[in-house]
């Protein structure tokens, strides 16, 4: 079992009968995906699911798993997703796939958003690696990257991965993605794309994880800030995933 796949199938040890569970999208998601199916046929796990992409929720159907539409949907008990970077503080950068909108209403509408990374994806900053995806209205593209360029950004429109076209989300928009300088602070940053006009959605995922996930040589670490009296020290402490995850 790869670490991708260690934490997917402890993720799964989380879901309980009559759950409603929101699936991520991506090679992580997928991975739970496969784990939620085997325990529902297999095991007679009941479950709903709610899939944050066309692309989820084809492999969710096909696999047999009961599906709900985002539309019927207010709340949902839990959320597992993957992500392209994560800081010690639980901020994420997602959006490489198309489907920032699902995804950010589903991380809010859960009771519990656990976030299922390899260790790979740990960095000292958002955007260490990636450019931040910033979801555009098609006709606002030139007026958000103004924005962007102002806040000191260098947008890109992306494009498909033989450059010959531009890259539409699942909502029918387009993608600016955006790299910035590593002295912009990523909550003043976050706030002002959450204000700015024409933007639907962004990849900076800040306070919405209940818990990181990492999959680590074989071995499962949880993100962990211990808060103390005068500091706030943030570590991850070592898992051992003896299988009776019960959810708290
Ligand atoms: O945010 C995402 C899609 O929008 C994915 O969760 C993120 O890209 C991670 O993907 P993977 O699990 O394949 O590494």
């Amino acid at each position: 079992m790869n670490d991708k796949e260690l934490v997917a199938v402890h993720a799964a040890k989380l879901v309980k009968d009559g759950m409603r569970v929101g699936l991520g999208t991506g090679s992580t998601a997928d991975c739970f995906i496969k784990e939620l199916s085997r325990l529902h046929k297999d095991e007679g796990l009941k479950v709903i699911v709610i899939a944050s992409s066309v692309v989820s929720a084809i492999k969710a159907g096909e696999m047999g798993l009961p599906l709900q539409s985002i539309e019927q949907t207010e709340r949902i008990d839990l959320y597992v997703d993957g992500a392209d970077e994560v800081t010690l503080d639980k901020t994420l950068l997602k959006g490489r796939g198309y489907d920032l909108v699902r995804e950010k209403l589903l991380a809010k509408a859960a009771d519990r958003f656990v976030v299922l990374i390899d260790k790979s994806k740990l960095v000292g900053r958002i955007g260490e690696r990636f450019p931040v995806p910033v979801e555009v209205m098609p006709f606002a593209w030139r007026m958000v990257k103004d924005s962007l360029e102002k806040l000191g950004g260098r947008p890109t429109l992306r494009r498909t991965a033989n450059e010959d076209g531009l890259v539409m989300t699942s909502y029918g928009s387009l993608v600016l993605d955006t790299v910035f300088d590593a002295t912009i602070d990523i909550a003043d940053l976050d706030d002002a794309l959450n204000a700015m006009p024409g933007v639907i959605e962004h990849g900076i995922f800040r306070g919405l994880a209940s818990s990181v996930l990492i999959g680590a040589d074989g071995a499962i670490q949880e993100l962990d800030i211990e808060r103390r009296s005068d500091s706030q020290d943030v570590d991850s402490r070592d898992f051992v995933d003896d299988g009776t995850a019960d959810g708290d």
